[in-house]
C-alpha cells in the first residue's frame, strides 16, 4: 500500500551541509585525531584514501540503500488504507514484527518473539554470559504517521550488525548484542505507553493486562489474540535481570529542528522530558439544541472548551502561579517554562449531533516537561482551576491519570561512546574532521525512558526535515539515515 511520506530529498544534501560548518577549534582537532588515527589522517590529506575503497568501507549499498528501502517497505505496511497507522498488535504491527524478523535473520541474528509482542534478535559474540547491549526502538506508529518515527533505530541497528556479518566480524563481538523491536511506544491504542519496553524492564504491572481500548477490548485479550501466551508468570519471563544487560541504546529521529538548523545529521541526546497523559471527562445536561435558553444549559462543551483554553495558558505561563507562593525558585520556573508542553490531541463528544447539545464530552491531556516536581505543579494548578470552572458552569468533571513518566537523564559514559561514533561516522562520510557533535534535549518520549529502569540508557539523534514529526511529511535523508547505520556500526567497532 503505497503510504503519503515524501521521498524527495529537498534539503541540501548530507555532503554539502558538512562542509559548511565552521572551523573547528585547535583543541577539538588534536582531541579528536587521538580518538579516530586512521580517519583524520585521511582527511588531514596524509595518505590519502583513493575515494572508491574508502566508499566501499562506508557499505552504502547496506546503510544507506537496503536500510531506506526497508524504511519504505515497513512505511508500507499500514491497518489504514492511504496513511500509516500500526496500533499495539494490529494485524499490521505483526506483519511489521514478522518482517523486521526477517531482517534480524537476515543479519545473523537469532530471533523470537516475547509475549508482550516485541520482536528480538541477538547475536551471543564471544562471551555469551557478558552483560548484554540492547539497541531498540519501537515498531508501532500513531495515526497518519511517518515512516521514520521508531523503525529508523530498529533498521539502522540491523543494518550495523548485517555488515558485521557480512565482514566475519559478527561473532567476535566482546559482549552479546541484541536488537529489540519494541511492540508499543506510542502508547495510541491503550493510551499507557512502553507496553512492550516497560515489560522488558520489569516495571510493567500485571493490572495492565486489563486496560482497554476504546471498542472494550483489553492488552490481555490482544495477546491472546495472537496467540502470546500471557500470564502473570509469562508476564516476569520477559523481564530483563539488570545484571544481564550492560546498557540499552536507541536511535530516533530528532522530530525537532535543532540538528537541521545547526546543518548536521546526528546529535546526542542529553535527555528526556518526562510525560503525563490525563483523561478528562465532563459531563453535563443532554437536550435540544433549539429549545433550551442559553443560561439554563449545563453544556460540557463549553466547559470542556474553558478548560482546554486554560490549560493553554498555564502551560504558556507556568511563572503566573508558580513564582507567588515561594514554592519555586527563579531557576527552576525558567527551565519549566522553557521545556512544558501542554496538549489536547483527542476529544470525544456524545452524542456528537449538531443539533444536541452534548451530554458528554472526554478529551486527553498530554503534558511534558524537563522537570517532575514542575510537571506536578502544573497538573495541580490545572486540575484545581478546572473544577472552579466545572462548577461555575453546574458541570461534572473527573480527571484520570493514564500514563507517567518521569523524566530521564541519558548516562555520560554511553553517551561519550555514542558521540565519538557519531562524530566518527560523519568523519568517515566526508573525510573531512567535524566540529563538535551536538548534545540535545528530547521532548519526545522513548522507550529509552522505560529501559532507564533497567540499564543505563544512551540516545543519537538524526536530522530530519523541518523537525516535522508525527506526520506523513517526516522526513530524513537518504544520507542521514546512512550516518544513523554508520555510527551504530561505529559504536559497535568498540565492542569487537
Ligand atoms: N518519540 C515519540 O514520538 N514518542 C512518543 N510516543 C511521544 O508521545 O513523545
Ligand atoms: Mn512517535
Ligand atoms: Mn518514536
Amino acid at each position: 500500500m503505497p503510504m503519503a511520506a515524501a521521498s524527495t530529498d529537498s534539503q541540501p544534501s548530507a555532503r554539502q551541509a558538512f562542509f559548511r560548518l565552521p572551523i573547528i577549534s585547535v583543541f577539538l582537532s588534536c582531541f579528536m585525531l587521538s580518538l579516530f588515527p586512521s580517519t583524520a589522517l585521511a582527511s588531514s590529506g596524509v595518505g590519502v584514501e583513493d575515494a572508491e575503497s574508502r566508499l566501499k568501507n562506508l557499505y552504502p549499498e547496506i546503510l544507506r540503500d537496503e536500510a531506506v528501502a526497508r524504511l519504505h517497505q515497513l512505511g508500507g505496511v499500514s491497518d489504514a488504507n492511504g496513511y500509516l497507522e500500526r496500533t499495539f498488535l494490529s494485524p499490521a504491527s505483526v506483519k511489521a514484527g514478522n518482517l523486521i524478523r526477517e531482517w534480524m535473520e537476515d543479519a545473523g541474528l537469532r530471533t523470537w518473539i516475547d509475549y508482550l509482542g516485541n520482536v528480538h534478535g541477538r547475536v551471543e559474540g564471544r562471551n555469551a554470559s557478558a552483560e548484554a547491549l540492547l539497541i531498540g526502538s519501537h515498531l508501532d506508529t500513531v495515526i497518519d504517521a511517518g515512516i521514520f518515527d521508531g523503525p529508523l533505530g530498529i533498521i539502522s541497528a540491523i543494518a550495523a550488525l548485517k555488515v558485521l556479518n557480512s565482514n566475519g566480524k559478527l561473532q567476535t563481538l566482546r559482549r552479546p548484542i541484541e536488537v529489540i523491536a519494541f511492540s508499543d511506544e506510542e502508547g495510541v491504542r491503550f493510551q499507557s505507553t512502553f507496553l512492550g519496553s516497560a515489560a522488558v524492564a520489569g516495571i510493567l504491572p500485571a493490572s495492565a493486562l486489563h486496560i482497554s481500548d476504546k471498542s472494550g477490548v483489553t492488552v490481555e485479550d490482544v495477546l491472546k489474540d495472537n496467540s502470546l501466551d500471557i500470564t502473570k508468570e509469562n508476564l516476569l519471563q520477559v523481564k530483563y535481570e539488570p545484571r544481564s544487560v550492560w546498557g540499552y541504546v536507541e536511535v530516533h529521529i530528532e522530530q525537532g529542528p535543532v540538528l537541521e538548523r545547526i546543518g548536521l545529521p546526528l546529535g546526542v541526546v542529553k535527555g528526556i522530558a518526562g510525560q503525563t497523559r490525563l483523561k478528562v471527562t465532563v459531563r453535563g445536561s443532554q437536550g435540544h439544541a433549539g429549545t433550551v435558553p442559553m443560561s439554563m444549559r449545563q453544556d460540557p462543551m463549553a466547559a470542556a472548551a474553558e478548560v482546554i483554553v486554560l490549560l493553554e495558558s498555564l502551560c504558556k505561563h507556568p511563572e503566573s502561579f508558580l513564582s507567588y507562593d515561594g514554592h519555586c525558585n527563579s531557576s527552576s520556573v525558567e527551565s519549566l517554562s522553557s521545556s512544558l508542553v501542554c496538549t489536547v490531541g483527542e476529544i470525544a463528544t456524545w452524542p456528537s449531533a449538531s443539533n444536541v447539545i452534548p451530554g458528554q464530552v472526554t478529551f486527553t491531556v498530554d503534558l511534558r516537561a524537563i522537570d517532575d516536581m514542575g510537571r506536578e505543579a502544573v497538573i495541580y494548578e490545572f486540575s484545581n482551576q478546572m473544577y472552579q470552572i466545572c462548577d461555575r458552569r453546574s458541570v461534572s468533571c473527573t480527571v484520570e491519570r493514564k500514563h507517567d513518566a518521569n523524566a530521564v537523564l541519558c548516562d555520560s559514559e554511553l553517551s561519550k561512546l555514542l558521540k565519538s561514533a557519531a562524530y566518527s561516522a560523519v568523519t568517515r562520510m566526508t573525510g573531512e574532521i567535524q566540529g563538535d557533535v551536538p548534545v540535545l534535549m528530547s521532548g519526545a518520549g522513548h522507550d529509552a525512558m522505560a529501559m532507564s529502569h533497567l540499564t543505563k540508557v544512551g540516545m543519537l539523534f538524526v536530522r530530519c526535515r523541518g523537525g516535522i514529526s508525527h506526520s506523513p511529511e517526516e522526513h530524513v535523508l537518504d544520507d542521514d539515515v546512512w550516518a544513523s547505520g554508520l555510527a551504530v556500526l561505529s559504536f559497535l567497532e568498540i565492542q569487537l
